[in-house]
This record gives structure tokens, sequence and C-alpha cells, in this order.
């Protein structure tokens, strides 16, 4: 529903307000002017559309007036009452008395029933509203113009056919009965009122294109004169209807009510117009799409036109045009929620600042028109021949088509234009057949036609003096990984608008949104793997959301969580607090690809990252697809980066060409940061001589602790029960996972190694390699406690200790994996617990190497290296640093 009011300054109610015309010979104090159009009423309450039945609208629009102060006219354009929809019978069609004429010209005779039935609503309410001698003239009204319709529509059916004017003449009775109904209502409160037929007053000329024209000279006229005749305190007067100069009953065409009251402002110089609405005001972005839309305060003439231009439901652009010659102001308002203040459509926007949450955010909001085509002409032949522009629109033109936005190049070698995409199969004939010589002959080299396209268009009006604004927009862009199709920037830059893939749009939109209007990176996750690494990341999150959302502007949802068998899913992000408890009540199976595309696709986030927290290569393999669909990957596994050459350079050169981010420090040292000191070393044009260290957490707590007495299976216990190790304990005893560290980094340093180039001491005795299950081994693995005691003895009487490392050789192209004696003094005798401790030997660091020492393997300390990346991730996006 949409209601419209003229209004003046009036102390006693913030409702209705507006000054008289200085020109109109009336009370000069104030006046206000109220348009309900005739859309439905609806808001949404649980899911479901509530309609607003024409009895409480007419209620609350009268018991509003009856709160006006005596001095104030008001003048109510209200649209059909009879055509909305109501509580009690919502199944009554909406636009009613467009259905008769519908019916009567497709010679359908349920248009007599259905005359009947508008006959019966408008009894029914006017019977509930009034009582008296107004219930009576009412209803001798109502039965002189029903008796007058059938036979219009009677002819109609005869005839198979309406004529504009005919139409026009029957829909408009909506107006006039409900007009009337409203003021007698407001009569019967005790305030004096009359209505007006705007078909006496409101004057307009059809234009070719099904519009019309106001006729403000004849309409001011015949306004003063109306004025004149009938001072009352309150005036209600119909929307939409209005005649020709010639006295032809009409309508404003598609312009409807809104467009009523705003030329009534006008030819009154109104104060204010306020629509009343079913929303709270004017929205940054379509709510449905972007949950995070914001309603607007205040928005310029421009910038409301721009909106309303590119498919934002604010006003009819041709509404703004009167009052934005006058500069009267437009007040959009929920009529359901009077606390909210409302959207201010204006001349200049007042206190701007208030609205934004950054001074530096200039851009108001963003609207999205979808199934669009995208035509291109291109040819060398275009460039400096005078017409050719012309010769294209106007075969555009002559079929008939809405061009929508136009790109074209300094360069002139192509001109490209979107068009509804139901009109370019027209286009594009029309197009080859106009430009048929100059395709054969080469002048031009293709028509082409991109369909499913949609338009994104930013909107603001300070837009023009900002330096930036397209470089964020399509930075934001880029990072969501959105390629823009084609751009069109007006040198007044009220509006940049792109074209892009319709599937895109959505992401599009809320990535430019959250970048300009909230300046806030949002992040939709999902973690791969709830096991020890990926629990305590969960836990960690949920720690630490309200702060990063709060300090550093970060929002991060994890949109789902799977694991080998099953998964849970949610639109907005799943609570926390109780991720265990979720994943026990509403699990489903789990199956990766549905994982994936629901965590990219199904939310109101537009950048999306996947945490792989398992051990698996399967997983693993599914990277490339993801960072080729713009999913950011990170992850503790060390499939990937040390699994075939072949793939891992696929892997790494796609990252590089891509905005698609791939993080992965934990794989080496956990939480330590190795990978990005390495990689910063090789940026900053250091070159890797040697890397040397302890990489694995569990062997260094094993050899850090095997000490004395204690045998050798008790320690690894201990480090499996600690979290230390692998999934499966053997990955870490067999030196498999040292080995895979080494490849990593060997990999990272430039070299071209696979796993197996590297020579690996195990720990694991021949006999327990082919046991079936790590349990198994475990169980076995104190039989074998001799052996090991024995090289540790054996260390100890030489004053040394045992330790297994890993060698990166990067000048002579190799790496190694062994157990190997240090002497007590040496550094890597002193670690204790999982150190880790990791040797740079560059050419920057050569006499003394940079040394990398700490924990090495753990949940809380691993857990925190992914977290830390997915914070780089959120960095690189755009939240501050
Ligand atoms: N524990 C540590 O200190 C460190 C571990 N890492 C790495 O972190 C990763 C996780 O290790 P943990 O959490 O200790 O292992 P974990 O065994 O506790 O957790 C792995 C989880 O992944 C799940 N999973 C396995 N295959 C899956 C699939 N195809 N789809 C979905 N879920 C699947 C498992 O059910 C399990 O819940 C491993 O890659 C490990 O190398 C890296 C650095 C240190
Ligand atoms: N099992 C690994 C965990 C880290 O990668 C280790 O012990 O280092
Ligand atoms: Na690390």
């Amino acid at each position: 529903m949409r209601a419209a009011a003229v209004s003046t300054p009036c102390p006693s109610s913030a409702l209705f307000h507006h000054h008289l015309p200085p020109r109109c010979s009336i009370d000069p104090s104030s006046r206000t002017l109220l348009s309900i159009s005739q859309a439905i009423v609806q808001d949404r309450h649980g899911g479901k559309t509530r309609g607003l039945s024409s009895l409480d609208r007419s209620r609350i629009v009268s018991e509003r007036i009856r709160k006006r102060r005596s001095n104030n006219q008001i003048f109510a354009s209200i649209a059909d009452i009879s055509l909305e929809q109501s509580i009690e019978n919502p199944s009554l069609p909406k636009d009613m008395m467009y259905d008769l004429v519908n019916k009567a010209s497709s010679r359908d005779d349920s248009y007599i029933s259905a005359i009947d039935n508008v006959f019966e609503k408008h009894k029914l309410t006017a019977s509930e509203l009034l009582d008296g001698e107004d219930l009576a003239r009412f209803l001798s009204q109502l039965h002189n113009d029903i008796s007058n319709l059938r036979a219009m529509l009677r002819a109609i059916y005869i005839a198979g056919h309406a004529t504009e004017s005919f139409s026009d003449f029957v829909v408009g009775h909506g107006e006039l009965w409900s007009a009337q109904m409203l003021s007698y209502t407001i009569k019967k409160h005790g305030r004096p009122c009359c209505w007006m037929d705007t078909r006496d007053v409101l004057i307009v000329n059809p234009t070719s294109s099904n519009q019309v024209d106001p006729d403000y000279i004849e309409s001011e006229k015949r306004l003063k004169k109306w004025l004149l005749k009938k001072p009352a305190d309150i005036i209600i007067a119909t929307g939409f209807i209005a005649s020709t100069l010639q006295n032809i009953p009409t309508t404003l065409k598609r312009d409807g009510s809104d467009f009523s009251a705003a030329i009534l402002s006008a030819l009154l110089k109104a104060r204010q117009v306020t629509i009343w609405t079913d929303v709270d005001g004017v929205f940054s972005a379509d709510p449905s799409k972007v949950s995070e839309a914001v309603i607007l305060r205040t928005l310029s003439y421009q910038e409301a036109w721009e909106m309303s231009y590119f498919g934002a439901n604010v006003l009819h652009p041709r509404t703004i045009i009167p009052v934005m010659k006058h500069g009267i102001p437009i007040l959009i308002r929920n009529i359901f929620n009077l606390s909210a203040p409302g959207t201010k459509i204006c001349q200049q926007p007042v206190n701007e600042n208030q609205d934004r949450k950054s001074l530096d955010s200039v851009v108001k909001a963003f609207a999205t028109i979808d199934n669009l085509a995208l035509v291109n002409v291109e040819g060398t032949g275009m460039a400096g021949i005078p017409g050719t522009a012309s010769a294209i629109f106007g075969t555009v033109k002559d079929v008939g088509a809405n061009v929508i936005m136009i790109s074209q190049a300094s360069s002139e070698h192509s001109v490209c234009f979107a068009v509804p995409e139901s009109e370019v199969k027209a286009v594009s004939a029309a197009l080859h057949s106009r430009f048929q010589q100059a395709l054969d002959a080469g002048r031009l080299s293709k028509v082409e036609v991109i369909p499913k396209c949609s338009i994104l268009a930013t909107v603001g009006h300070k837009m023009a003096s900002t330096p930036g604004v397209s470089a964020t927009l399509f930075d934001a862009l880029a990072k969501a990984n959105i390629n823009v199709r084609a751009i069109a920037q007006g040198c007044s830059e009220y509006n940049i608008t792109l074209v892009l893939k319709q599937e895109d749009c959505v992401r599009a939109l809320r990535a430019a949104h959250s970048r300009f209007y909230l300046s806030k990176t949002t992040l939709a996750m999902g973690i791969i793997g709830p096991g020890l690494i990926g629990g305590t990341l969960l836990d960690q999150l949920r720690d630490q959301a309200a702060a990063l959302k709060e300090k550093f502007n970060i929002d991060l949802r994890v949109m789902g969580i799977t694991g080998s068998r099953t998964m849970i899913l949610s639109d907005m992000g799943i609570d926390l607090s109780r991720w265990r408890e979720i994943q026990k009540e509403k699990a489903e199976v789990a199956d990766l690809d549905k994982f994936a595309k629901h965590v990219n696709e199904s939310h109101f986030f537009p950048n999306t990252v996947l945490v792989d927290c398992t051990a698996d290569t399967n997983v693993a393999n599914h990277y490339y697809d993801w960072l080729q669909k713009g999913i950011h990957v990170i992850t503790p596994n060390k499939k990937a980066n040390s699994g075939p050459l072949d793939r891992y350079l696929k892997l790494r050169t796609l990252q590089r060409v891509s905005y698609t981010h791939y993080f992965y420090e934990a794989t080496v040292g956990a939480g330590l940061p190795i990978i990005s000191s390495l990689q910063g070393l090789l940026e900053t044009g250091d070159k890797i001589l040697h890397i040397e260290g302890i990489f694995s957490g569990t062997l260094s707590y094993i050899f850090n602790n095997f000490k004395g007495t204690r045998a050798f299976s008790e320690v690894v216990f201990e480090a499996k029960e600690a979290g230390y190790t692998e999934p499966d304990p053997r990955d870490d005893l067999s030196g498999t996972d040292v080995a895979r560290k080494v490849i990593i980094l060997a990999r990272e340093s430039g070299l071209k190694l696979e796993l197996s180039d590297i020579p690996v001491q195990s720990l694991v005795p021949e006999t327990l390699r082919a046991c079936s299950s790590s349990d198994e081994y475990m169980q076995q693995l104190p039989n074998f406690d001799k052996e090991l005691s024995a090289e540790r003895d054996d260390a100890e009487a030489s004053g040394e200790v045992l330790r297994y490392v890993g060698v990166v050789d990067v000048v002579n192209e190799k790496g190694s994996v062994e157990l190997r004696r240090y002497k007590k003094e040496h550094p890597f005798a002193q670690l204790s617990g999982s150190d880790n401790i990791i040797a740079f030997t560059t050419t920057r660091y050569k006499d003394q190497p940079l040394i990398v020492r700490g924990p090495g393997a753990g949940a809380e300390v691993t857990a925190g290296g992914v977290f830390s990346d997915i914070l780089r991730l959120a960095s690189y996006l755009g939240a501050p640093s």
C-alpha cells in the first residue's frame, strides 16, 4: 500500500502538515494533502502477507485527521479501497476494477458477477463506516454509478474491446467511491470535510508513450476555482484520476496516486508530501537481497530518481518531477510503524553525515535490474564515422526496444548497450539486417549478444566530488571474484552502472554494499573436518567473533560444518555456542559439493572461505575447483602442497593469477610463522640457501621426553593424547609428516621436488608398517621399545641427544629427513614440549641463521594459526588492519 500526504508544519501532529500556497485564497496557515495509492496494503508478519482492509485503513486515516488542529486543511488523495485485499478475504483479486474491464472485453460474462461483488464490497464497507444521511447519499450514488458501469461494461462486452477512455472511466470509480467514503467518515468524526473529484481539477495532456503530462496552468486555474467554492478544513482528493483539457475522464496511467499527490503539492506549493507505505523508508539496497541494508534518512531528488529508475521501489521517477521543481520534500513513511522516522527526499540532504557510519563513504544506495542482455557492435569501420551511433540506436528504436544503458570507449571501435532480454532477439536481427553490408565488407566485425546479464547501479549524490569511489567499487567486486562486462558513468556521476553476469548480481550487490555502506568485511565460512583442530577453531571463532565485529568490523559467519559422514548448514550463520549440539540435532548426510555450494551461494555474504581441517587428500583435491569458483581456501592440511608436483604447481599458478586466496600457514610449524617468514624473505629478494629444523611437534615431544628409563611407546602415547600427532600417528613416526613439511618448504623456495625425492628414515619398525589400523600399531609398539632405547642410551653415553630433523638443501636442490645426534649444547638439544625449531640460512642470514622456535603442534596453537590466516584473508578483503 502507498499513501501520500502533502503537508505543512503543525506542532500538534507529526503526520500531515504543509503550508498553504500563497497563491491559493484559502486559509494561509497550513494544509496537508494525503494520498493513498491503490496498491495492496501489505506487510510481512511471520512470512505471511497481511492485507489491511479498507475499513482498517479508513479508520487509521480518519483517526489521524481527527487529531489534527482545526485550522489545517487536509487533502487526501486516496485510491480505490475496493482494490484492496482484505484480511477476511485474501483471495480477492488485486485489481478488481481492471478485472471488470478485462473480463468484459474478452467476452467473459463473469464480469456480471464481478460487478455485483464490487457493489457488495462497497456497500458493506460503507455500512460499517457510515450511517444516517451520508450513508444514504453514498449508497444512492453507488447505485447510480454501478448501473452506469453495468451499461458500459455491457457495451465493452458486446464490442469485445475497451477503448482507453472507457477503461479509464471504469477503473476511476474505485477512487471516487473511496474518496467519498473517507470524507464522510472524517465528517462523522466531527471534522468538517469534503471530497474532491480530481477530474474537475487535474488537467493532463496525453503523450505518445502511454503517459500524461500535467497541464499546470489550467490545473491551477481550476484548483483555485474549486477551493473558492469549497473552503472546507479537510479535503479528500481522489488519486490517479484526471481529465483531459476537453473534460474527458482519464487516469495518470502507470504513475498513480503518488503522482496525484506530487502534482497537487506543486499546485499548492506545499511544504511537504508524505507517502504512506508499508516499509520504514527507502533502503540502501533491496533488503531481501542484502540483510544489512539500512533505511536511509535522506536522499536527494537525483538519488531517488536514480534509485527508482534502477528498479528500487522508491517512487515513480515522474512523481519526483513536480516536487523537485518547487523544492518540496517528500517523506516516505510506514503507516504500520509510526515510530520509524522514514526517508526524506529533498533538495539537499540535511545532516547527511548522520546517515553514515563512515564519512568516507559517499555512496548512498545500490539497485539492480535483472533479465538484460548486452549488445556489442564492434568494428574498425565505426571510428570517426559520424552517424554510426545514430544508425545503431535508430535501428533499436525502430524495433521499439528500450535501451537501459550505453557504453562506448573513446576508441570508437565498439558500442555496447543493454536492453531487456525479451527484446534482444528483435534488436539483434534488426542490427544484422541494417548493417549487413558493413558486416560483409568487414567494416563491422560483429554484432554480438551477451545474454543473462544484470545491472548493478551505485547511486550517490556526492560521488561526483569524491575520488576513489569507483576504485573502491571495482576493488570490492574483484575481491568477490566478480567479472564486470560493461561500465557506464555519466559526468553527473550520480550513478555508476555496471553490467555483470546475472548469476553474480546478488553477490556483487552484497560485496559493494558491505564495502561502502557498512565498511564491514563479511566472510561466509565453511569448516571441513570438525576434529581436534577444526573443533578448536570453531571454539576460538565463537569466543572472538563479537570482538572482531566490534573492533575491526569483521563479520565472520560459519554457514556450514561438515565431517566425513554428516554436515550442518545454516543460512545466516551457525550459533557457535551450540555447534556441537546442533551437529547432533540437525545433521544431514555429508555431501562436499552441496556443502561448498551452500556456503558459497545461499547467504548474504560476498566472500566465501572453505577451511579444510582434515588430513584428507580427497578434500585437498577440491581446492583447485573452489579457487576457480572464487572461493578462498585456508588449511592446515599438508596434502595439497605435498602431493603430486604438477597438481601443486597448477594450484599455485591459479592462486597467483586470481584474486582468490589460498593460505596454509599451519601446514608447517602449526601457528609459528614459518611459511610467512619464508615468503617474506623471498618476496623481499633474499635467496634461501638452506633450511634445517625440527618440524615435527610429535617427534620433538617424544625425543624431548624420551629420557632415562622411560619407554619409547609410553612417550608416543603421551604425544598422541596431547593432540600433537596426525590422525594416524604412523604418519609422524614414519617421518612422512616431516617429509611433507620439507617438501612444502622446498617447493616454496622454488625447488621442483616430489615427496618420493626425499629420503626418509622411518621410526616405524618394519613389522608394524603393515598394521591395519593406528590402534593396532599403538598396541604393538611397546614390543619394539628396546631398539630405540639402545640408540638413545648410546647417544647419551657420548653426551648427545637424538633429534629428528628435516633438511632442505636449496643449493643442491634436495632434501632429507633423518634421526640425528646433537651435542647437548646445540640449540636443537635445548627444546622442550612440542617445540619446533627452524633455521633459515639465506644470503642475508648467512653467518647466523634466522631462527623461528616455539610449540609446533597442538590444538590451540594450530587452530590459532588457521584463525590468523582467516584474519589475514579478511584484511586482504578490505578489513582494517
Ligand atoms: N594436531 C596438530 O597439532 C596439527 C594438525 N595439523 C593438521 O590439521 C589437520 C587436522 O588434524 P586433527 O584435527 O588433529 O585431526 P582429527 O582427526 O582430529 O580431525 C580431522 C577431522 O576431519 C574429518 N574428516 C576426515 N575426512 C573428511 C572428509 N573427507 N570430509 C569431512 N571431514 C573429514 C574427521 O572425521 C575428523 O573429524 C590435519 O591435516 C593435520 O595434519 C597441522 C598442524 C598441527
Ligand atoms: N603431527 C604434526 C602436527 C603438525 O603438523 C606434528 O607433530 O608436528
Ligand atoms: Na606455521
